[in-house]
């Protein structure tokens, strides 16, 4: 496994991904070469100056994996990426104190000038009626986004006295209740009443250019607003005419539209807003504390791996799925996969429509995720594509299947049972699987034969008629080749006088060993099943 870490993530994460995987750590790499090595890696694990833009992960023609050791994900192309399978993990909850304490840092530097006043004394000069401030302290502050980081700011900000006003219409009221907060509903409001804002949005179609001319019309004068969410929430331009005609008073700003990339291959910064005095920034450092990259290098290094060794990760591009429930689902997920498996191993019309039945005690959970596993087990052998979590919905969608989940609490025999329907032009194929104890998959129904066996890598499958004789034959052709037969499973469907048998071998059935048992007399069909 091959990693490239083109930004500086801390050592302790690089640790962990040594010991099992080859790390690059190239911070050096400028946009062309990294375009141009991109292919040799199966992960890619990015801070917020790399652009994973569709072009890079194109040319990722290995990348299963990649990783944000941070929170935004606004620098990756992740509808690119879902597309093409690849997991994208961040670590949300590494940085978010860190984040938190750098806006109120940011905004206690607005109210008392202290990098200005800094400056100017260390030119030698003592200009203290030049640097009168403000105090936070019985004013009213608008919170812009009451996530984890603007949850975090809103009850510092408490303890400072003020009156916390916030506007996240996707938070319910309870919520505002609880931390204290005044629920406003519109960004109007917030701009008439608020002495300061200070933003903590993620950057979205939405957000982007939230507060603009039109709004900084409607601020106080003495409106001091802080964005160390992302630029462009507070639109560049707007900003800088709002300042420089004093229209607001101030901005302390974490965050640019273009940041360039630290090191060698910087290209250093220049911004209009650096040419006025109103302001105070600093270069996107949020998130640049000793405890937040501690974290953040320990949480990605094991989400990563997480993501390679085909573990359950939570991932940015898993929509919803309840992943903490995949642990315990876990033997549940293997059944459905290996059930997924069969049908175009013995079928070659395409799938039309599958109807999975969840019966008995697997009826009470979520199956969303055990439905998911299924159908990439069904795709995953019959498409180039690499099918996962990530991309198997939209792969069923574009090839037209039609899924359909249902539950019923009853289930005769079995404490937990998953059927399934398959539907081609011609016929439906029924399969059923369930766990013996805690996890021990079996099949239990094979295309309306009643069977019970576990499902193996290396396994064959006859339909023969229904006479003495053929069995002892179809062993004798394994043996003469060597093959040694572990388990062996007979059903017969006496309406149709059909016999099934179901081998479990321990190695590889050649083509030749196939033709030998089709040509048996009697046999119907034999094919080699790879569960
Ligand atoms: N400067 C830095 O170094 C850092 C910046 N960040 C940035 O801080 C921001 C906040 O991060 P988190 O708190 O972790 O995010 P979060 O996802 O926990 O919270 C964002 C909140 O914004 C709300 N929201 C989304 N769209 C909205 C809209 N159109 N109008 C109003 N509310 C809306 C959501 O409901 C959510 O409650 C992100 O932009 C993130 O990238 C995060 C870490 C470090
Ligand atoms: O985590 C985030 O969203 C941040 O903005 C921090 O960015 P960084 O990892 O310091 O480049």
């Amino acid at each position: 496994m091959r990693i490239l870490v083109p930004e500086k993530i801390e050592e302790n994460g690089l640790e962990i991904l040594k010991q099992k995987a080859d790390v690059d750590v190239r911070l050096d790499l400028t946009r062309e070469q990294l375009l141009e090595c991109i292919d040799q890696y199966d992960a890619l694990i990015v801070r917020s100056a790399t652009k994973v833009d569709a072009e890079l992960i194109s040319r990722g023609i290995n990348l299963k994996v990649i990783g944000r050791a941070g929170t935004g994900v606004d620098n990756i192309d992740v509808d690119a990426a879902t597309e093409r399978g690849i997991i994208v993990v961040n670590t949300p909850d590494s940085n978010n104190m860190s984040a938190a304490e750098h806006s109120i840092a940011l905004l206690l530097a607005l109210c008392r000038n202290i990098p200005q006043a800094y400056m100017s004394l260390k030119a030698g000069k003592w200009e203290r009626s030049k640097f009168k401030g403000v105090e936070l302290y019985d004013k009213t502050v608008a919170v812009l986004g009451l996530g984890r980081i603007g949850s975090l700011v809103a009850s510092r900000l408490k303890a400072f006295g003020m009156n916390v006003i916030g506007y996240d219409p996707y938070i319910p009221q309870e919520r505002f209740d609880s931390m204290g907060v005044e629920k406003v509903d519109s960004i109007n409001e917030i701009m008439q009443r608020a002495d300061f804002i200070t933003v903590h949005l993620p950057k979205t179609n939405e957000t982007m250019g939230i507060i603009s001319k039109k709004e900084f019309d409607m601020a106080k004068k003495e409106l001091r607003i802080v964005n160390c969410a992302r630029g462009g929430i507070v639109d560049e331009n707007a900003l800088y005419e709002a300042l420089k005609a004093k229209r607001i008073a101030g901005a302390a700003i974490d965050v640019f539209t273009n940041e360039p990339k630290e090191g060698a291959a910087g290209e250093g910064f220049s911004h209009p807003l650096l040419e006025l005095d109103n302001i105070v920034f600093t270069p996107h450092l949020g998130a640049s504390t000793v405890e937040a990259q501690r974290n953040v290098g320990l949480a990605i290094a094991q989400q990563v791996l997480n993501a390679l060794e085909g573990n359950v990760v939570e991932a940015v591009n898993l929509h919803g799925l309840n992943m903490k429930a995949a642990t315990r689902l876990a033997p549940y997920l293997n059944l459905a996969e290996k059930m997924g498996r069969i049908y175009y191993q013995v079928e070659s019309l395409p799938a039309e429509q599958i109807e999975l039945v969840y019966s008995g005690d697997i009826s009470k959970e979520d199956t969303r995720i055990i439905t998911l596993s299924y159908l990439t087990g069904l795709l995953q052998p019959v498409t180039d594509e690499r099918v996962n979590f990530v991309n198997i919905e939209k792969i069923i969608h574009e090839r037209g299947i039609q899924v359909i989940e249902s539950k019923n609490s009853h289930v005769d025999y079995f404490v937990n049972l998953i059927t399934v329907n398959v539907k081609n032009k011609e016929r439906m194929m029924t399969f059923a699987g369930t766990i013996f104890g805690k996890e021990e998959p079996r099949i239990v129904n094979f295309d309306g034969f009643e069977v019970d066996f576990m499902p193996t890598e290396h396994m064959l499958m006859v339909q023969n008629i229904d006479r003495p004789g053929i069995i002892g034959q179809v062993c004798t052709i394994l043996g003469d080749n060597s093959i040694n037969i572990a388990n062996m499973k007979a059903s017969r469907n006496t309406k149709h006088g059909i016999n099934l048998m179901v081998l479990d071998v321990d190695s590889d059935i050649s083509d030749e060993v196939l033709a030998a048992v089709k040509r048996v007399d009697g046999v119907l069909k034999a094919k080699e099943l790879n569960l």
